[in-house]
């Protein structure tokens, strides 16, 4: 894999609430990272500004905002989420089939099957085990449910899923090999854990066939968050 075929897949979160920042990581990371990717805490702390500063740059954003709501309050505020230009967003899968079709539909009644974002369904958090699927009343195992949301939300006119690295063979079997996969929870060896759970490192991801790796911490906390960056490229590259 070539350098920029390297970088493509990667997206860095920019977990911050500061906007100048946010700036920075986008000056010193957009030739080493593909996407950035603005999540709740930024967009919260400092709105769309965000999304247009890194469009500034000349760089592509996935809103990762999780909506999560009825159906007809998740279509509306998907179509804000596309109008501001984004590349990728996401929504719950556990919303439910109504309201992930209501979103497809109102995108594609806006935008005319032109380009359009892509929109994610989040299947279950990387951060949860089959102990945090218990605490809420799911018994099914954790595997068993990413499989299952991701089918519901492909049958919903969905582009793809957000899901941990270790499930995409399961995924890629059930929805095929144009349904986008997006992992978090990846950690090079390099890198704490933090409050990860289900993790591969960026080569294993790759291997794995994700289409692109979320990476925050790792990078935003590394001394040298260019040369962290750099790493990972390197690590994929190597594989
Ligand atoms: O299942 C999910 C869905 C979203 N995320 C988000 O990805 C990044 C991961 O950051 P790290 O610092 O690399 O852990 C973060 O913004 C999450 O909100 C996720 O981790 N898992």
């Amino acid at each position: 894999m070539t350098r920029d075929q390297a970088r493509e897949k990667v997206i860095f979160a920019l977990d911050s609430n500061e906007f100048a920042h946010v700036q920075y990581w986008a000056e010193t990371l957009s030739d080493r990272v593909g996407m950035f990717k603005v999540g709740k805490q930024l967009f919260t702390a400092c709105g769309p500004a965000t999304v247009r500063m890194i469009q500034k740059f000349g760089g592509e954003v996935f809103l990762d905002l999780k909506f999560h709501d009825i159906p007809n309050t998740v279509a509306m505020a998907s179509l804000e989420a596309a109008r501001l230009g984004v590349k990728l967003f996401n929504l719950h899968a556990l919303g439910g089939y109504e309201m992930m079709a209501r979103t497809v539909e109102a995108l594609d009644k806006e935008f005319k099957g032109g380009e359009r974002a892509k929109v994610l369904a989040v299947t279950i958090l990387t951060s949860s085990t089959e102990e945090t699927l218990r605490q809420v009343g799911i018994e099914s195992p954790v595997e068993e449910m990413v499989v299952r949301l991701a089918t519901l939300a492909r049958k919903a006119g969905i582009d793809g899923v957000v899901a941990s690295p270790r499930e995409i063979p399961l995924i890629r079997e059930a929805c095929g090999p144009d349904f986008l996969i997006v992992t978090p929870g990846v950690r090079p060896a390099f890198a704490a854990l933090n409050d990860q759970k289900r993790v591969m490192t960026p080569a294993e991801a790759v291997r794995a066939g994700g289409d692109y790796l979320v990476i925050g911490r790792p990078i935003g906390d590394a001394p040298d968050p260019a040369g962290a960056a750099e790493m990972i490229l390197d690590e994929i590259m190597a594989d």
